[in-house]
């Protein structure tokens, strides 16, 4: 089977300043897929590419084995779902609106919604656990709840990829652990190819079954959190010192920072 995401060459820059250059890699179908890398080095950039928001000045994409650009933008929302790092403070809608627009891919023209779309917007919900604060403006929530009410909508979408950027960055602990779950689950349960950037390389390596590392645009390393959390590999990418041991949770490895 082809891989869910299949990327030669690819490259993009901001007004002829180079940004992500010659990037060839594939994300396998139903992996958790992490991508790491300093500030500036075009992780974004680089995501919302893969979400077709921006066209590459060089290069192809290929989802299943179709050129990215030419899936039609209908087919696309609902093969993949973006979650951009927004805080949504002036959001007007409610959860269960919010949620609900993710059901606009498979709408008719009327743009009205069945049984079927609400039930699954429940359950998105549900699934992201602010069943309570379904009704609530999303404006008043918490940012951690505003960012699994975001989490919500893309499931509600059904997509079979999902492209995340930074979606722990405004959770606490028991969130992050318990957002990365819900992702992971949406892996081994539905079959989700997901795809997210992370600035919490303890966090990747704990989840990803592969990580990406982007340095100034350029693949550093690419591999299973083993190959890439490598102390030598780390410290050049970041330009700091820290020290990679084995994690006391379990079988991955876990980055401890050194003070300056
Ligand atoms: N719209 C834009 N116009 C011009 N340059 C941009 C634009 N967006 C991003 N850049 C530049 O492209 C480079 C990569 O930015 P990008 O946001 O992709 O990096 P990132 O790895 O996601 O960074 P961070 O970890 O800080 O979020 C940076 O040098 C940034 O200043």
């Amino acid at each position: 089977m082809s891989p869910a995401i299949d990327i030669h060459g690819l490259c993009y820059a901001y007004s002829g300043i180079p940004v992500l250059q010659d990037l060839t890699f594939a994300v396998e179908r139903s992996a958790f897929f992490v991508v790491i890398g300093p500030n500036g080095s075009g992780k974004t950039t680089l995501l919302k590419t893969l979400a077709g928001l921006q066209s590459p000045s060089n290069g192809e994409i290929l989802m299943g084995d179709r050129p990215l650009a030419q899936i039609k933008r209908g087919q696309l929302s609902r093969q993949l779902a973006y979650v951009a790092q927004t805080s949504d403070d002036d959001c007007p809608f409610t959860v269960r609106e919010l949620v609900l627009m993710g059901r606009a891919p498979y709408l008719g023209v009327l743009g009205i919604e069945g049984q079927a779309d609400l039930d699954i917007a429940r359950q998105a919900i549900e699934f992201v656990g602010l069943s309570h604060l379904a009704e609530r403006p999303v404006r008043h929530l918490s940012g951690g709840e505003r960012q699994r009410a975001q989490i919500a909508r893309a499931i509600c979408q059904q997509p079979e990829l999902i492209l995340l950027d930074e979606p722990t960055a405004a959770l606490d602990l028991a969130h992050q652990v318990r957002v990365m779950g819900l992702l992971a689950d949406l892996k081994t349960k539905r079959g989700t190819t997901v795809l997210m950037i992370s600035h919490d390389i303890n966090l990747a390596a704990m989840y990803a079954d592969r990580i990406l590392l982007l340095v100034k645009g350029h693949i550093a390393a690419c591999g299973t959190p083993a190959q890439v959390i490598d102390e030598k590999i780390l410290c050049r990418a970041y330009d700091c010192h820290l020290k990679v041991d084995g994690s006391p949770c379990g079988s991955w490895p876990r980055v401890n920072l050194v003070k300056s």
